[in-house]
């Protein structure tokens, strides 16, 4: 038996929460198909993803750390890492009202993440808010991006957030309600966050900004892996997040270790988007591919985590975002496409 057929059999343990007690052959979570695609690295690591449809945070929560616990009992077992995925929403709470982040009035948050910069993050999570509230949902977009806040370009607001009755007071665009980093601080100077500055300032422009009633928040996280990151994902605690890369290989590095990130603190991973993928000439529209595409797609699938979509390097879309305008077109459509399996899977 090798050591992944030995994890296999520990899993094969682990009652699905949704199974126990029916009595069926697919009790446990192997047969049921919550856990699957377990690697072995030579190093001794194990690797598997672990789905939490229709689980509460606290049932998804548990169940990780059980699984947790029996791999790493496993003879061989150096380490091992649990990313989760969630494909359907969570089951309804027993009164059937939408379950409610710990931030009130916020129904849902949405990460958005990258594991390196200039990947097109800021493009993806604006586009995304924007298609989630022409779906109908009211949404909120939080600019937390310390190291080059790009939303106040995207969605073309200028000037700093004003403050009614010590409320920071979010901006009415494009049908969305928008707050940025970028409007606390002069453009002009360049500031200097520390970790703890960065995150407790985050957190205050969550639980202090005067959002109203939010079906969603998405979050435009600050690009990487560091403890900014991990502290941000950790104390906000998303529904899940979404990780924007490029198909290229060194972009796919950091995309892999930002889903090894959220799986670390128990954020399930919504899937990937791959951005600037294939080129769109400008002069006739003919799609080609210079740097390639399909990478990231490959990479989610080997991962286990869904693909959400891709777009293009568009130079019609980098137009239209630095004149502070959403996407259109086909652009527009992917991101509704997005926008819609996002959705589904936190529950919208
Ligand atoms: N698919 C695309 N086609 C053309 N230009 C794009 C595309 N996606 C993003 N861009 C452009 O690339 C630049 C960087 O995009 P964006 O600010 O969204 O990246 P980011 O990953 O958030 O960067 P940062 O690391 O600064 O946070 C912007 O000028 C944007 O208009």
């Amino acid at each position: 038996m090798t050591v992944k057929d030995d994890v296999a059999a520990a899993l094969r343990g682990v009652a699905d929460p949704l199974r126990q007690g029916a009595g069926d052959a697919a009790g446990d979570i192997v047969t049921s198909g919550r856990a699957a695609g377990i690697v072995v690295k030579a190093d001794g690591s194990v690797g598997l993803v672990l789905s939490v449809d229709g689980l509460d945070r606290t049932a998804a929560e548990r169940l990780q750390a059980s699984v947790e616990a029996v791999v790493n009992r496993v003879p061989g077992v150096t380490a091992a890492r649990i990313i989760l995925t969630a494909d359907r929403a969570s089951a309804p709470a027993a009164t059937a009202r939408p379950v409610a982040t710990t931030v009130p009035g916020i129904r849902k948050i949405v990460a958005v993440a990258s594991g390196k910069g200039g990947v097109g993050k800021s493009t993806v999570a604006a586009n995304l808010a924007i298609a989630l509230a022409r779906a109908g949902n009211s949404v909120g977009l939080l600019d937390a991006d310390i190291y080059g806040p790009s939303v106040p370009t995207l969605l073309g607001i200028s000037g700093r957030a004003r403050i009614d009755d010590g409320k920071l007071q979010p901006v009415a665009v494009h049908g969305i309600k928008a707050l940025s980093m970028g409007m606390m601080t002069d453009p002009t100077k360049a500031v200097i966050w520390r970790g703890p500055m960065a995150s407790s300032a985050m957190l205050q422009m969550v639980e202090k900004a005067d959002w109203g009633a939010l079906d969603v928040l998405v979050i435009d996280l600050p690009p990487g892996t560091g403890d900014i990151q991990l502290t941000m994902a950790q104390k906000l605690k998303p529904d899940g997040a979404v990780i924007v890369s490029t198909p290229q290989d060194l972009a796919l590095i950091d995309a892999r270790r930002a889903v090894a990130m959220f799986a670390e603190v128990g954020v399930p991973v919504l899937g990937v988007v791959e951005n600037m993928s294939g080129y769109v000439c400008p002069h006739c529209g003919e799609a080609s591919d210079p740097f390639g595409h399909g990478g990231a797609e490959a990479e989610a699938l080997a991962m286990g985590v869904p693909f959400l979509g891709r777009i293009p390097l568009d130079i019609a879309l980098r137009r239209s975002s630095d004149a502070g305008a959403p996407a259109t077109g086909a652009n527009a459509a992917v991101f509704a496409a997005v926008a819609a399996a996002v959705g589904g899977r936190v529950g919208l």
